[in-house]
């Protein structure tokens, strides 16, 4: 049925003929065709909430990059508005919640969300791109982990420090698991009801892992991610990428998940020594694109020689930037398809 499957033999740790490629937020602002349609939109909501819509955009990227996944165009934030907890997307700044939560009436008021009911529009988004990408390429869905999704519900907005929402850590650790537990339970019925709409890979999403210390880590977040995982374990293949929590790699690999995603401070070489026969996803500085082509062939080189001994897919290690050149985009993914390491 998959015409292109390299992306999901890779994530089971098949051997593959070449290494899959795909960006993360390769569905967005590099895109001329994306500016365009979005510029005659009232804002990202719109585009996000309108199924048909959100799979145009979806295939943009397969089409005019020739990625081997495609990735479900949302967010991470419409968890939390199925929760009870609406968001907006400021133009130029990012995300803002209104309201945010600060007691456990608060908590109490948000509900264990049914996609069905109230995340359809992305479930519908899944149907309709799954059907539309006609077999090209896999579908990824995704979710944020339960911790990164906490830290936008308690900050209200991006943040350097996430100050408010690690100060809940140590003033009511008892609520903030409330909070992660109904986080964690709508996650999981929102990943496997994606699976149903058609995703056929979960990548979970946590962003801001880097900011906690090894044991909140532990606690407030690895904990919930591990539950996830093994709430979807044998359904598809998992990515958990935690950037900046180098020290976690042992917990994600003792975890039902198939890939770890690598951040650009990470040594491959060192975490497949400790996350034993894990696939590993990542991880050039998005910052190697602003290069000439001549240096994004080499910086994307100098990558994928540094994954050799396992299955690896492709990536940055982070997001792409929105000011990056999608003709340097595409010297990055001719780069990974050309390699025979
Ligand atoms: C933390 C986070 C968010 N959203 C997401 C994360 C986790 C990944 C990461 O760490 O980058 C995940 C996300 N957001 C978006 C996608 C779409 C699929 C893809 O990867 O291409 C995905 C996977 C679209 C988007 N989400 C957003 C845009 C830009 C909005 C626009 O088009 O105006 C897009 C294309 C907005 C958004 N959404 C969020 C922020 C902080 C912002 C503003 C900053 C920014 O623009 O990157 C929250």
């Amino acid at each position: 049925m998959l015409k292109n499957d390299l992306f999901l033999r890779a994530a089971r740790g098949e051997a593959t003929e070449r290494t899959p490629v795909w960006l993360m937020r390769q569905a967005g602002r590099i895109l001329p065709q994306y500016r365009a349609l979005r510029g005659r939109l009232s804002g990202f909501k719109e585009l996000v909430e309108t199924p048909e819509l959100a799979s145009e955009v979806t295939i943009q990227p397969v089409d005019a990059l020739d990625v081997d996944a495609a990735i479900i165009f949302s967010d991470i934030l419409v968890v939390p508005e199925a929760m009870g907890l609406t968001y907006e997307m400021v133009e130029a700044r990012g995300p803002l919640f209104p309201e945010v939560i600060k007691s456990a009436a608060d908590v109490d008021r948000l509900r264990v969300a049914d996609p069905h009911e109230h995340l359809g529009y992305v479930l519908d988004a899944l149907r309709i791109t799954r059907k539309a990408l006609n077999g090209r390429v896999p579908l990824i869905g995704f979710a944020g982990a339960p911790f990164t999704i906490l830290a936008y519900m308690v900050e209200g907005h991006g943040s350097k420090t996430f100050s408010k929402a690690r100060r809940l850590l140590y003033q009511e650790p008892a609520l903030a698991h409330r909070l992660l537990e109904k986080i964690t339970a709508t996650t999981i019925a929102y990943l496997q009801a994606q699976v149903e709409a058609g995703a056929q890979v979960l990548q979970i999403f946590d962003s801001w892992a880097g900011i906690l210390p090894p044991a909140h880590y532990s606690e407030f977040s690895a904990r919930y991610i591990a539950q996830i995982c093994a709430a979807l374990d044998g359904l598809v293949p998992v990515t958990v990428f935690a950037k900046g929590a180098w020290w976690a790699i042992p917990e994600f690999a003792a975890m039902p998940c198939r890939t770890i995603g690598l951040d650009w401070n990470q040594d491959p070489q060192q975490v497949r020594r400790e996350a034993g026969n894990k696939t590993l996803q990542g991880n050039l500085d998005p910052c190697a694109l602003y290069g000439s082509r001549e240096q994004v062939k080499a910086a994307t080189q100098a990558m994928l020689r540094q994954f050799a001994g396992g299955p690896h897919i492709a990536n940055l290690g982070h997001g792409v930037y929105p000011d990056t050149n999608p003709d340097n985009v595409r010297v990055f993914v001719d780069t990974v398809k050309e390699w025979r390491g």
